[in-house]
């Protein structure tokens, strides 16, 4: 029996070598050979190699693989090898070294061609698995021949109803963002609608599907979706909460397999596609940073040409678990198109007169925020419209945000030694600040719940948050829950009666969706003694629920949780334990992440050296969106 699970045990040469290593695990070893079996043909090492890493790579959320970048790709564990031991290919010799292989070429006998290599425009040669690359040909395709007409519009009525929904915002002069968001979404069949946490999103497409609404009248068919059935849920009643202010028409979100309508067995296979479109007149698809390259291109085969789709999302986030962050290429892949025709006239006030780069750039001019570079009015031209302002969280944390999106340590950590309050970097050891709140939170929980105050309660909980890259080790969830129940009980009473499953304050985490009671996979909520019975209450918008326990499927503490389950959510203050800077978790993304979920004040807990390291790790999420396919 094989020792040690990270070993394939019919690994030889080249592909056990960089297995014991940690850069390959044993799943990319089996896929690599397997594909040489059934094709039955001689591989060369070197390309044998370079299919079991792009299996890894796409393990790790790239679509395929730069063929001169094979070093950087996220190994599968940590052996205490060095990688940089193993014998490499020559990365100038291996695009045609692959190119000519069996597994690149189809014949009369094996038609199939497991393997393709793309250049692109920039000279990079990309591998990917057939799978992934006629997905990511789709893809490409469908957003360009959607990107080639328009719908038509009355540029004049369009104006009107723009000016009713954005009304000028006297505390912020100067180009209304969301305003040309609306009218993008008129003029386009793909609009792209990016922004951090609190920049008003849901905000801005409530009144998109309100502008639709007055333009196309009440026939409209308008679909909401969203990759999770929580992200789903929260659309719902954003959207609904909405509907106070503005003519909206009654829509259920629900998630993009729903749309899409799963059939029996499982997988990507889903009653509407290419030749059973969906019957909508706009889609729109929020957390869209979270939809892997499948899905999207299962969502982009069922949409009719003439249904306006709106992507929402945060591509500076956390992407899919799967590969493939489609909404960060859309947004982040260079434009180049010239604004013209009803866009540029019903933008005109906003845009005009339009800077160069490099005046923002800068600082040239006094406010980046005050004035529409070129740039940005390409990515208009070409869908995309990002929104900047928020209106959630305090200037210190949004400049933290900023630096840590931008990859840029020293500012970041300039940012924290200046001293300010809400936000501080302590290592563990010393973490009295974080201490002291996190110890507050709990006594805060446990006292309303205890009183069974369940609203209370639940404001609590979502009060603060402790937030962690990993479940387990010394710097992971299970742990760190463990810490924050003792320091919970640091000088009060013995309100914590951990020995009992279900006691007052406990805060839960579900972990199973229960459709019929509307509670999701990720919802957290309390438990609250009512009367002489617990209960769990859990809140949704301005809905209180509660709900016995025993009814209750998969359900943990919340004490601490992933940055990951933290997605989609916001609290007043957040304590984020740093991983160690070798963690393979630890990156630019689940930092931003991390920190974006904060309101008013963030505690990071860890090392100047860790956050440094954090900041300074870009995901590598591989794919050939970004650029132009200039062979195949
Ligand atoms: N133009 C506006 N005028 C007034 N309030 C606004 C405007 N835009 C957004 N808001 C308010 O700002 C808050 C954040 O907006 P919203 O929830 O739409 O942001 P978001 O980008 O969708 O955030 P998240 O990513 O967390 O869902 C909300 O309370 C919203 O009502």
């Amino acid at each position: 029996m094989n020792a040690d699970n990270r070993i394939a045990l019919r690994a030889e040469g080249v592909l056990a070598d960089f297995n014991r290593a940690g850069v390959l695990g044993p799943a990319d070893v089996h896929v690599a050979r397997r594909l040489v079996t059934i094709r039955r043909a001689e591989v060369d090492p070197d390309v044998l190699l370079a299919v079991a890493l792009t299996v890894r790579a796409v393990r790790a959320g790239s679509v395929c693989i730069d063929l001169a970048r094979l070093r950087d790709i996220p190994p599968d564990s940590d052996t205490g090898t060095d990688p940089a031991e193993l014998s490499w290919p020559d990365p100038l010799a291996l695009p045609d070294k692959v190119r000519a292989s069996a597994l690149a070429t189809t014949s009369v006998e094996s038609p199939l061609q497991p393997l393709r290599v793309v250049t692109t425009d920039d000279g990079a040669s990309l591998l990917y698995l057939d799978r992934y690359f006629r997905e990511e040909q789709r893809v490409r395709a469908i957003l360009a021949e959607r990107a080639a007409g328009e719908p038509f519009v009355e540029v004049a009525r369009v104006a009107t109803e723009l000016g009713a929904l954005f009304p000028p915002d006297p505390e912020a002069p100067g180009p209304d963002r969301q305003r040309m968001a609306a009218a993008v979404a008129a003029t386009r069949w793909t609009t792209v609608l990016a922004g951090g946490p609190g920049t008003g999103k849901t905000h801005t497409a409530a009144r998109i599907i309100a502008l639709l609404y007055a333009l196309h009248g009440s026939g409209l068919r308008v679909g909401l979706c969203a990759p999770t059935g929580r992200a789903a849920a929260s659309l719902q009643d954003a959207v609904t909460a909405q509907s106070a202010q503005i003519a909206l028409p009654d829509v259920e979100a629900v998630t993009i397999h729903r749309l899409l309508g799963p059939l029996p067995g499982g997988g990507h296979r889903f009653r509407h596609h290419a030749s059973n479109r969906l019957p909508h007149d706009v889609i729109i698809v929020d957390e869209a940073s979270m939809v892997s390259l499948t899905l999207m291109y299962h969502l982009l085969e069922a949409l009719r040409p003439t249904t306006r789709l709106v992507m929402i999302g945060d591509p500076d986030q956390l992407a899919s678990v799967d590969a493939g962050a489609v909404l960060a290429d859309l947004v982040h892949r260079s434009h180049t198109t010239e604004l013209a025709g009803p866009l540029a006239d019903l933008v005109t006030t906003d845009t005009a007169p339009p800077v160069t780069d490099t005046a923002t750039d800068t600082g040239a001019a006094t406010d980046p925020d005050a004035t529409v570079a070129v740039s940005e009015r390409s990515e208009m031209a070409d869908g995309v419209v990002r929104l900047r302002r928020r209106r959630r969280f305090g200037a210190r944390i949004g400049r933290l945000a900023d630096a840590v999106r931008a990859g840029d340590a020293d500012e970041a950590l300039s940012i924290l030694d200046a001293g300010a309050p809400d936000l501080t970097l302590e290592p563990v050891e010393e973490a009295h600040i974080a201490r002291g709140e996190v110890s507050a939170w709990v006594q805060t929980m446990s006292s309303a719940a205890e009183r069974g105050d369940a609203e209370a309660a639940l404001t609590a909980l979502g009060g603060h948050r402790v937030l962690c890259a990993h479940r387990e080790g010394p710097a992971g969830v299970r742990q760190w829950s463990q810490r924050v129940t003792a320091w919970g009980t640091d000088g009060a009473s013995s309100f914590l009666d951990l020995d009992r499953p279900w006691y007052p304050g406990r805060p839960l985490l579900l972990t199973e969706t229960d459709h019929r009671a509307r509670l999701f996979n990720g919802d957290t909520g309390i438990v609250v003694a009512e009367d002489d019975r617990l209960m769990a209450a859990f809140g949704r918008g301005t809905d209180l629920r509660l709900v016995h326990p025993g009814r209750l499927r998969g359900v943990s503490s919340a004490y601490a949780m992933t940055i990951h389950r933290s997605q989609g959510s916001q609290y007043r203050a957040v304590a984020v334990v740093i991983p160690p800077a070798d963690s393979a978790l630890l990156s630019r993304e689940l930092l931003y992440t991390a920190i974006t979920r904060a309101t008013d004040s963030v505690r990071l807990i860890g090392t100047a050296e860790g956050l440094r390291a954090g900041i300074e790790r870009k995901v590598l999420r591989a794919s050939g969106l970004r650029s132009s396919i200039i062979d195949v």
